[in-house]
């Protein structure tokens, strides 16, 4: 077995729906919730999985334009949709936490993350609100250094300015920050902030499947992570032979 690289970043952005939380059930409901509303038909959860990531508003969008078969061109500009808006937003208040959960090995890897010094931040599309309760319903606030959200800058992902400010808040390099993602945006917004990219192959891709956006390196899980940060042999307790008792 070839033993892992070195752990060489300082900072890891880390992406959330999809790569930190699972949360397309609970973004359904509240979906569902807003669509009945208005007297429409409900959607599927893989249709739901296929709209996220690129921020809920435009999920919703989505949801409304595939809902009425209306182009999504106009339905941005409609009065449902800013009806649907103001329901979604307290539709999804309500939704949030209820069916999300975090994945294997997320709480781990963070916790160690901040053990070793390095920084930890989440760079998503989802817009602040949703996003803060959503790390506060899993306690998962305690274990970020800082939060970028899709509304928080004047552009998202795949914009690197999300990249970069975290970059500056910390003084990290480029060279020493890695992005973890799930989605096509998460490698392009990396590749446009000259970061490092490893991309998780459970979460949300809009349907298609994650390597063809080529990361530099594909996760099952978050194993790999922990594993490069404190490689296995060095994790083993101390052997009789080397015990300071000797
Ligand atoms: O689409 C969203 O709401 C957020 O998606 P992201 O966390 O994968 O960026
Ligand atoms: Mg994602």
């Amino acid at each position: 077995m070839t033993a892992p690289a070195p752990w060489r970043f300082d900072l890891v952005l880390f992406d959330l729906d999809g790569t930190l939380v699972e949360t397309a059930p609970e973004i359904r409901d509240a979906v569902d919730a807003t669509l009945q509303r208005l007297g429409l038909p409900p959607v599927e959860l893989r249709q739901v999985e296929h709209w996220i990531g690129r921020g809920t508003r435009e999920l919703l969008a989505e949801a409304l334009a595939f809902a009425t078969q209306t182009p999504l061109a106009e339905i941005r500009d409609s009065e449902l949709f800013r009806r649907a808006l103001g329901d979604f937003s307290v539709d999804y208040a309500l939704a949030s936490g209820t069916r999300s959960r975090v994945y294997p090995l997320v709480r781990e890897t963070l916790e160690a993350l901040g053990r070793h010094g390095v920084k930890r931040a989440v760079l998503t599309n989802k817009e602040q609100r949703f996003t803060l309760s959503l790390l506060r319903q899993h306690g998962l606030h305690g274990l970020i250094d800082q939060v970028v959200c899709g509304d928080t800058l004047a552009t998202r992902k795949p914009d690197p300015a999300g990249v970069a400010h975290c970059l500056q808040t910390f003084g990290i390099p480029a060279d020493r920050a890695l992005l973890v993602g799930d989605s096509s945006i998460d490698v392009a917004t990396a590749r446009n902030a000259g970061v490092a990219v490893w991309a998780v192959t459970y979460g949300y891709n809009m349907g298609q499947p994650i390597a063809a956006a080529r990361p530099d390196r594909l996760l099952a899980d978050f194993q790999p992570l922990l594993d490069a940060l404190a490689p296995p042999h060095q994790a083993l307790p101390p052997s009789p032979s080397s015990s300071i008792l000797q």
